[in-house]
């Protein structure tokens, strides 16, 4: 019998993320009724796609494999079209599907294009990064960057379900292994504090943590986004506390031209958004110096350009969050309680900058 963990998603459509080693067989009962299913994902993950078009094609079910480029290059509205006229040219029905095999940049773009194709056919994410397992897949936001900034284009649109496949993570770089750890650590501190001290009972040297803890990181972070996603999909309130660290986050990326990793600026993100939490008077020292610990512990950066602050406070004014000319942050009145930062002042915003600045 398979060891594999099921994780329910609630909301008005409802669907299951499956956590295990060698999953793509259950993607025939995931796609079945579809008569073709395109499989999106980039060159690193060839060899796994063509694992994946094979146990559809044996299934019956017509495989259309496309290729788009890597990370956040395939994260594009052009990327998108050319995923569109493929579908297209293949004759893609309301009841063919979309399957995304890749990290979170792939698996954000295969959402939205099945988000808008016909206005809405069925994904399915099979997630290859600890960071797409843990937070991208999940949850159902889809979307791609503008010029203007990340995410700006997208759409909320539940996958059907999610495949969490911890062997996939064996050809992982180590780097971006470290880089999925940053929103895992996000989820300690929103709303699982265990998860903080798994990490913090290990030893630096240790390195990354093995299968056993990763897989139980991983089931622990779905966990809370499942619980978060369920009860408010499309960020009307509660799901705002997601997005704790990445008002800073998205404007790190937008400034480095996208060549910074997502998990990379969540880190510095997290810093900042805790001393901001600090310094309004919402959060304790010793809770606000907990996040820059456990993440230089773990590799991940704390620290960010001193001199692009002005371009940081302008990117950041759109942020999904913002209302108006208002910032909108997310910071903790302690471990587990998130709430909302409102229309904080600029001299509090650089003030809170000083701690991350390098
Ligand atoms: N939709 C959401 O709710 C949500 C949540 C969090 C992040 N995101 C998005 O996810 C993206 C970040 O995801 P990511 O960290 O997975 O980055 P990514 O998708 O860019 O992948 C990082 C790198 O790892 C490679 N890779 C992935 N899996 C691999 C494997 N098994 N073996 C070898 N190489 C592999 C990729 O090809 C890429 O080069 C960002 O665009 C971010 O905005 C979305
Ligand atoms: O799922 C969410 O909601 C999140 O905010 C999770 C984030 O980790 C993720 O990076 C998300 O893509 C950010 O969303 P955005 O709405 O700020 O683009
Ligand atoms: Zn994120």
């Amino acid at each position: 019998m398979d060891d594999v963990t099921t994780i329910a998603v609630g909301g008005e459509r409802p669907y299951d993320v499956l956590v295990g080693r060698d999953l793509p067989h259950h993607l025939p009962r995931l796609l079945d009724g579809a008569a073709r299913a395109a499989v999106l994902y980039a060159p690193p993950l060839r060899a796994q796609a063509e694992a994946i078009t094979r146990v559809i094609s044996e299934a019956g079910i017509a495989p259309l494999a496309i290729d788009v480029p890597d990370a956040e290059a395939g994260k594009s509205i052009d990327v998108a079209a050319r995923c569109w006229d493929q579908l297209g040219a293949a004759g893609f029905t309301r009841t063919d599907a979309v399957v995304g095999v890749g990290g979170g940049a792939v698996t954000d773009l295969a959402g939205f294009v099945a988000a808008c194709w016909l206005r809405g056919v069925r994904w399915i994410p099979v997630s290859t990064s600890l960071l797409g397992m843990v937070d991208a897949a999940v949850g159902g936001k889809t979307g791609v960057n503008t010029a203007a900034g990340k995410n700006l284009v997208g759409a909320f649109h539940p996958p059907a379900g999610v495949l969490c496949d911890l062997s996939l993570l064996d050809t992982l770089p180590r780097v971006d292994l470290v880089a999925g750890l940053a929103e895992v650590v996000k989820c300690g501190f929103i709303a699982d504090p265990a998860i903080l001290d798994l990490i913090e009972s290990r030893t630096p040297d240790e390195g990354p943590p093995d299968e056993a803890v990763t897989r139980e990181l991983v089931e622990r972070a779905v966990r809370v986004k499942a619980d978060v996603v369920g009860a408010d999909l499309r960020e009307g309130g509660l799901r705002e506390v997601l997005n704790y660290g990445h008002t800073l986050a998205h404007a790190i990326e937008k400034v480095e031209g996208y060549s910074w990793r997502h998990g990379h600026a969540v880190s510095v993100g997290l810093v900042y958004a805790a001393t901001l939490g600090h310094l309004a008077g919402r959060l304790d020292e010793a809770t606000a110096k907990r996040h820059s610990s456990v993440l230089a512990a773990l590799g991940l950066p704390t620290a960010y350009r001193a001199d692009a602050w002005p371009d940081l406070l302008a990117t950041m004014r759109v942020d999904k969050k913002a209302r108006g000319s208002k910032l909108r942050f997310v910071v903790l009145d302690g471990i587990a309680r998130p709430s909302i930062l409102d229309g904080p002042s600029d001299e509090l915003l650089r003030a809170a900058y000083e701690e991350v600045a390098a």
